[in-house]
């Protein structure tokens, strides 16, 4: 199937989100933004809080229900069903799922930690599984997506996991253990920059600058050193020593950083939240055994 084949198939497919919070909203937005599929084609569903899906549904047009035989009804007819609860609710949610399914479905789990074989546990029969660890920058087109597949996901269903993710940002297809590297990578990485980004903004009001100024700049610096990188194609070590004159401004900050352990904490943070999804996925499947 060719790429453009693939963009028209999407078109025509149910999607239904089965969790609608932060990370399901993203993927919407992103696809709709893109204009990937339209808003008739996507239904979102949330255990119980019913305000949260009429507010996705005035600000998408998606569909929504809290009507139980209406969910029914969306969870049977999805061509694809994206699984986005948080991991404490993944078992639950996907027992609730397993009478409901059929084996035509393509399931994609957005879920960190969640391992294809306990997904494939938890609803009870051999399905097409794409386990995915996205971010929320797919809500402007700009995330970055892992992705990995079970053994019967099909070519097509490759293409067309691949075509949905790629719409909004940038996709790594890896073996799944490596699922967890990327959650503590991309899956948790956007929540560092804006760390880095508070403590900025911070230190330069502290210092006198006004907040609007201080956001700005910050903001400004962060984009700007995103796109020297991908731009230049230069490595990040080699950007920052141009920016780095010996005993100047930038070498006294770096040894003030270093002073910190900053690159030590940052690597220890990406692996530990790698080990994380790991616990999580270990926990979800401990449940999934009870
Ligand atoms: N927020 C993020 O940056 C990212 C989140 N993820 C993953 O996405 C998943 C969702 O995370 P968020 O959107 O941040 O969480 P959230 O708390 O914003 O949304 C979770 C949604 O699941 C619904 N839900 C819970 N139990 C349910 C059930 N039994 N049936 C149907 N819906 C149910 C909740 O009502 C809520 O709408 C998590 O598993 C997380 O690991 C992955 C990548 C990035
Ligand atoms: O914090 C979390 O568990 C989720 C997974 C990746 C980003 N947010």
């Amino acid at each position: 199937m060719q790429p453009t084949t693939t963009l028209a198939t999407l078109g025509s497919l149910r999607l239904c989100f089965y969790g609608a919070g932060s990370m399901a909203e993203a993927i919407v937005r992103g696809l709709i933004g893109q204009e990937l599929t339209k808003p008739s084609q996507i239904s979102m569903l949330n255990r119980q809080n019913a305000d949260r899906l009429q507010e996705l549904s005035s600000r998408y047009g998606v569909e929504t229900s809290s009507d139980e035989a209406a969910k029914l009804a969306m969870i049977q007819s999805a061509d694809v069903l994206f699984l986005a609860p948080k991991p404490k609710d993944a078992a639950a949610a996907l027992e609730q799922l397993r009478p409901l399914l059929s084996p035509n479905q393509l399931i994609v789990s957005v879920i960190a930690g969640l391992s294809i074989h306990t997904i494939e546990q938890l609803l009870g029969q051999p399905m097409a599984v794409v386990r995915t660890m996205p971010n929320t920058s797919s809500t402007i087109g700009l995330g970055a997506t892992g992705i990995s597949y079970s053994s019967s996901v099909s070519v097509e269903q490759r293409l067309l996991a691949e075509a949905m993710f790629q719409a909004v940002g940038l996709t790594a297809v890896v073996e799944e253990p490596l699922l967890d590297v990327v959650t503590g990578v991309s899956g948790s990485g956007p929540a560092y920059v804006y760390y880095l980004m508070e403590a900025m903004i911070k230190a330069g009001q502290d210092l006198g600058l006004t907040a609007d100024a201080a956001r700005e700049l910050t903001v400004q610096t962060v984009l700007g050193a995103a796109q020297m990188v991908k731009e230049t194609g230069e490595q990040p070590a080699d950007l920052r020593r141009k920016v780095t004159s010996p005993n100047g401004t930038t070498q006294a900050a770096i040894e003030t950083l270093d002073a910190h352990a900053f690159a030590t904490g940052v690597q220890r943070a990406v692996a530990r939240a790698a080990e994380r999804a790991g616990e999580l996925g270990a926990d979800i499947e401990r449940s999934a055994l009870k």
